[in-house]
C-alpha cells in the first residue's frame, strides 16, 4: 500500500493524473450511458450498443492508462511500443465489450458479477500489454502482490459498477456507476503501477517505432476527450430521441386507443341504430319527424303503411305538404280528395302554429280514427305520433253509451236525464220556452211481473219505450228511471195545453193493449207533471215537484195526469211530520189495540175478536189506520208496528176463554220481510195461547205482490195451525183464483157488500146477495162484515153466513172493556137469537 501511495505521490505529476482521472470519468459516464442504452434496446441494436459501449470504455482506459504514464516520472526517459500500444487498445475494447454484454443479458443475478470479472480483466489487460508496450532505457521489476492485488481491485470495482448501472438507470445511477468505474481503473492502474520498479540501464535502447509518450498521451486525452464528448453528446441526444420516441410512441399508442374507441363507438352507435330502428318500426304508433323547414327527417314502417306512402315519399328531405297532398289526393281521410281540397288544406295547415304541443283525431275515409300527437323540438320541426284509436274510442262510446242509458230499452237513464235537464234547464232560463218534466210509472205492472213472469214484464217495459217513442216529439227526451218509472222532458211554450195534451197522448197510448207474444195485456199509466223554470229550476228540485204530482195522481186514482201544485208540497212535508210522529209513537207507547168482536150468526155468541190498531197523537188526538197504515206500509215502518201488534195481541188474548179466538191484519210489507214466520211464532211461544186460535187476515192486494212467496208463507203458517182468512172478499177481481191455490180458512165478505144488502137499490142489494151467497156456496167458514142492521144479520143468517161482525154488535173497544163483553155476552146470544 505504501509503495503505490509514494508512487503516486512521488514519481507521477499530479495535475495530470487529475487529467487521467477526468478523461477515465468522461469516458466511464459515456459507456455506463450507453450501458443503459443497450439494456433498453433489444437484438442487433443491443449489440451495437454494447459494442460501443465497450470501444467507449475501452478507448477511456486506454487513454487513461496513457495520460496516467504521462504523469509517470520513473526517472527515465519512456517511449512506447506501436503494436503492444495498439493492441491494448483492442484488448481493452474487445473485454469490456464482452463484460457488458456479459452483464447486459437477461440470465440471472451472476450477469453483473460475470460481466464485471470480464471488464476488470479488460482493463488488467490493457494495463499490462501497455506497459508491455513501455520501452525505458532500464530494467522493469514486478512486485507481483501489487500485481494481483489490482487485478482484484478492478474486478470488483468493475462488479460493483455494472451492479449500480443495472440496478439504478437514472441520472444518479449513471454517475455512481460511472464514478465506481473510474474508480475500477484508476486503481487497478496506480495500484499496478505500484507493483512496477523501473532500474535505470542505459545499455537498453528504445525501439525505433517508439512513440514519445507525451504527444501520445496528449494526442490521446485530445482525442479521446473529443470522442467521448462527441459519444456523450449522441448517448444524450439518443436518450432525448428515446424520451422523444417513447412519448412519441405513447401518443401512437393513445391515438391507437383513441382509435379503437372511436370504432368501439361506431359499432356501438351502428348497434344502437338497429336498436333504435326495431324499436320504431315495431311501434304501435306511426311515427314522424320533420325538420324546421319542414322537411321529412325520419318515419317509421307503421307511418308509412298507414298513409300507404309510396318509397319516394318515405326518402329523408320530403316536404310535409307532399305527405299531406298524398294523403287527402290517395283519399286516404274522409272529404273531398280532389287537388284543389288538398292545396286548400296545405294552405289552412301553413298558417298553423308548429311550435306548441297539439293533438287532434283525423277521420279516415274507411272508418278509422287516427289520434295525431304533436310534440315540437328544440331547434324548430317537430315529432309526431299516429294512433289508431278506433277501437279504443269505440269502447269509450260504448262505455259511455252504457252508463248513460237504460240496458233493457236503450233509453237514457237517469244520469243522462239529469245531465240534459240541467242544459234544458239553462235554456230556459234566457226565457221563451218552458220544459215539461213528465214523470209516469205503470198502472199494474206489478201485476203483469209477477202473473206472467219477469220475462214477459221486461217485453212489456220494451214495448212501452217503443210506445212512448212513437208518441213523442224528436225533442222530447224519454228516459227509464228504474223499474216501471219513466220520465219524459220536451220544450212547450204553452206548458197548460202542450203539457197537457202531450200527458193526454202518453196515457192513451200506454192504455192500448199491449201484445207479449202469449198474452195480451193491458196496464194504463199514471202522469206527474212538473214545469221548468215555474216549478223548480234545478233538476233535483223539479223531479221531485214532478214525483209528488205523480203521487198525486196515483192517490186520486190511477190512470190520469196531475200538474204539480205547491199545496203538494205541504202534504209531502205533513206526510213527512207523520213518518217522524209515527217513529216516535212506536218508541213512545202511543199505539193502542182496539178489539171488535165477531160473533156466531146462528147463536148469537162472541167466538172472537180482531184486533184493530188506535194511535193516540199528543197533538193530534186518535189517528185512525186509514191515515197512517199506508205511511207504514210505505217506510217499512209497518214491519215493526206489526211485530208489536201481533205480541200484544196474542198476549191479551190469552186472558180469554179458550174458545174466543184472536184476529190480526197482516200487510204486504210484513210478508216481504222474512222475519214473519219466527215472530208469529214468537207470539205463540210468548203468549202461550194454541194456534188454532190465531186467525191472520190477509187482502187481495197481499197476495198479488209476489204471490207465489206469500202463498209460501202462508203454507208455513197455517202448517203452525194458524187460521188464514182472506179479507176484503169480493173487492178484486182475482180472488176467485187465490182460492184454488190456496185453502183458505175463513172468506171474510166486505162491508161495502154487506152495506148493500139493506139498501133500496134492487141490483146494488142482488148483487151484494149474490156476493154472500157465492162466499158461503165456497164450503169455507164465512164472515160478514160491517154489519150494522138487524136487517142485513136477516138476510145473512138467510144466505148461511157462519159470522158476522159490525157496529151492530159492538164498536171496537180497548182491552179493558173485553172482560165485561164476554160476561155480558149471553146477553148478545140473546139479541142475536
Ligand atoms: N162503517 C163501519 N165500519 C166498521 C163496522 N164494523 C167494523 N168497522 C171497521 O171496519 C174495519 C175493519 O177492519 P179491516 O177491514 O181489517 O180494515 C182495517 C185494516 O185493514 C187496517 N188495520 C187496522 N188495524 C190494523 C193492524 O193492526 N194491522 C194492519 N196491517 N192493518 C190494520 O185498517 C183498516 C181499517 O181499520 P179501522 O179503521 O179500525 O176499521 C175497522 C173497523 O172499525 C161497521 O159496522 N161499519
Amino acid at each position: 500500500m505504501f509503495r503505490v501511495f509514494s508512487c503516486l505521490t512521488v514519481e507521477h505529476d499530479f495535475r495530470l493524473v487529475v487529467l487521467a482521472g477526468l478523461v477515465c470519468f468522461v469516458a466511464s459516464i459515456v459507456a455506463v450511458s450507453i450501458f443503459h442504452r443497450a439494456i433498453a434496446a433489444r437484438a442487433r441494436t443491443r449489440l451495437i450498443w454494447i459494442a460501443i459501449a465497450g470501444a467507449a470504455i475501452g478507448y477511456g482506459i486506454w487513454a487513461t492508462h496513457f495520460v496516467a504514464m504521462l504523469a509517470y516520472e520513473p526517472g527515465v526517459t519512456t517511449g512506447y511500443g506501436i503494436v503492444l500500444t495498439a493492441l491494448s487498445l483492442a484488448t481493452a475494447m474487445l473485454l469490456t465489450s464482452g463484460g457488458f454484454g456479459v452483464a447486459v443479458g437477461d440470465s440471472g443475478r451472476w450477469r453483473a458479477a460475470a460481466g464485471g470479472v470480464i471488464i476488470g480483466g479488460g482493463i488488467a489487460s490493457m494495463h499490462y500489454l501497455g506497459m508491455w508496450a513501455l520501452e525505458v532505457p532500464g530494467r522493469v521489476a514486478w512486485s507481483l502482490d501489487l500485481i494481483f492485488v489490482s487485478i482484484i481491485l478492478g474486478m470488483c470495482l468493475g462488479y460493483a459498477a455494472l451492479a449500480v448501472a443495472i440496478r439504478y438507470q437514472n441520472y444518479r445511477g449513471t454517475l455512481a456507476a460511472a464514478v465506481l468505474l473510474t474508480l475500477a481503473i484508476v486503481s487497478h492502474h496506480f495500484t499496478a503501477m505500484g507493483a512496477v520498479q523501473i532500474m535505470p540501464d542505459p545499455t537498453r535502447a528504445t525501439g525505433a517505432l517508439s512513440l514519445s509518450p507525451a504527444v501520445l498521451a496528449l494526442a490521446i486525452a485530445g482525442v479521446a476527450l473529443s470522442v467521448l464528448g462527441m459519444s456523450l453528446i449522441g448517448v444524450l441526444a439518443d436518450r432525448r430521441l428515446a424520451s422523444r420516441t417513447a412519448k412519441f410512441e405513447e401518443i401512437i399508442s393513445q391515438l391507437s386507443d383513441a382509435r379503437q374507441q372511436l370504432e368501439d363507438s361506431q359499432q356501438e352507435l351502428q348497434d344502437q341504430t338497429v336498436r333504435l330502428d326495431t324499436a320504431i318500426n315495431h311501434m304501435v304508433e306511426g311515427l314522424c319527424m320533420f325538420d324546421a323547414e319542414k322537411r321529412l327527417v325520419v318515419c317509421n314502417e307503421r307511418y308509412a303503411r298507414l298513409y300507404r306512402l309510396p318509397p319516394e315519399l318515405l326518402r329523408t328531405g320530403t316536404s310535409h305538404t307532399d305527405i299531406i297532398r298524398h294523403r287527402i289526393v290517395k283519399g286516404i281521410l274522409t272529404g273531398d280528395s280532389s287537388e284543389g281540397a288538398a292545396e286548400q288544406f296545405i294552405s289552412k295547415l301553413a298558417a298553423l302554429p308548429f311550435d306548441a304541443v297539439s293533438s287532434r283525431i283525423d277521420e279516415f275515409a274507411d272508418g278509422r280514427l287516427i289520434r295525431v300527437t304533436r310534440q315540437p323540438m328544440t331547434g324548430g320541426g317537430w315529432v309526431a305520433t299516429h294512433l289508431d284509436v278506433t277501437e279504443q274510442r269505440r269502447s269509450e262510446a260504448k262505455i259511455t253509451h252504457m252508463a248513460q242509458h237504460d240496458a233493457l230499452t236503450d233509453l237514457p237513464n237517469r244520469v243522462l236525464l239529469r245531465e240534459r235537464m240541467e242544459h234544458a234547464i239553462a235554456v230556459t232560463r234566457n226565457g221563451g220556452l218552458d220544459l215539461a218534466v213528465l214523470m209516469l210509472d205503470l198502472d199494474r205492472f206489478k201485476e203483469v211481473n209477477d202473473t206472467l213472469g219477469h220475462p214477459a214484464g221486461d217485453s212489456l217495459l220494451r214495448a212501452v219505450a217503443a210506445r212512448l217513442r212513437e208518441c213523442t216529439t224528436e225533442t222530447a227526451l224519454i228516459a227509464r228511471l228504474g223499474g216501471d218509472e219513466f220520465a219524459v222532458i220536451d220544450y212547450v211554450t204553452n206548458p197548460a195545453v202542450e203539457a197537457a195534451a202531450l200527458a193526454e197522448n202518453i196515457r192513451k197510448a200506454l192504455c192500448e193493449p199491449f201484445d207479449l207474444g202469449d198474452h195480451r195485456v193491458t196496464v194504463g199509466t199514471s202522469i206527474g207533471i212538473a214545469i221548468a223554470p215555474r216549478d223548480g229550476n234545478d233538476s233535483d228540485v223539479i223531479m221531485k215537484s214532478a214525483d209528488l204530482a205523480l203521487y198525486s195522481a196515483k192517490s186520486g186514482g190511477r190512470g190520469a195526469f196531475r200538474f204539480f201544485e205547491p199545496e203538494l208540497d205541504e202534504l209531502m212535508h205533513a206526510r213527512r211530520n207523520l213518518e217522524r210522529d209515527m217513529r216516535d209513537a212506536l218508541a213512545g207507547r202511543q199505539f193502542e189495540l182496539h178489539y171488535q168482536p165477531f160473533v156466531s150468526a146462528a147463536t148469537g155468541k162472541t167466538i172472537g175478536f180482531e184486533a184493530l190498531l188506535r194511535w193516540h197523537h199528543p197533538q193530534r188526538g186518535l189517528v185512525l189506520p186509514s191515515e197512517f197504515i199506508p205511511l207504514a206500509e210505505e217506510t217499512g215502518l209497518i214491519v215493526p208496528l206489526g211485530e208489536w201488534v201481533l205480541r200484544t195481541a196474542c198476549a191479551e188474548a190469552a186472558k180469554w176463554p179458550a174458545y174466543v179466538r184472536i184476529a190480526i191484519n197482516l200487510s204486504p210489507a210484513q210478508f216481504r220481510s222474512t222475519e214473519l214466520v219466527p215472530v208469529v211464532v214468537g207470539a205463540l211461544a210468548s203468549s202461550g195461547i194454541a194456534p188454532h186460535r190465531l186467525e191472520l187476515e190477509v187482502t187481495e192486494t197481499v197476495i198479488m205482490h209476489d204471490s207465489d212467496a206469500v202463498f209460501a208463507v202462508l203454507a208455513q203458517l197455517r202448517e203452525l195451525g194458524v187460521r188464514i182468512a182472506l179479507d176484503d172478499f169480493g173487492t178484486g177481481y182475482s180472488s176467485l183464483s187465490f182460492l184454488q191455490r190456496f185453502p183458505f180458512d175463513k172468506v171474510k165478505i166486505d162491508r161495502s157488500f154487506v152495506g148493500e144488502l139493506s139498501s133500496a137499490r134492487a141490483e146494488a142489494h142482488h148483487l151484494a146477495r149474490a156476493v154472500v151467497r157465492f162466499a158461503v156456496s165456497l164450503g169455507k167458514t164465512t164472515t160478514a162484515e160491517g154489519v150494522e142492521t138487524k136487517e142485513q144479520l136477516d138476510i145473512l143468517r138467510e144466505e148461511g153466513c157462519a159470522e158476522t161482525q159490525g157496529y151492530y154488535f159492538s164498536r171496537p173497544m180497548p182491552a179493558s172493556d173485553i172482560a165485561t163483553m164476554l160476561r155480558e155476552d149471553s146477553g148478545a146470544a140473546i139479541r142475536a137469537a
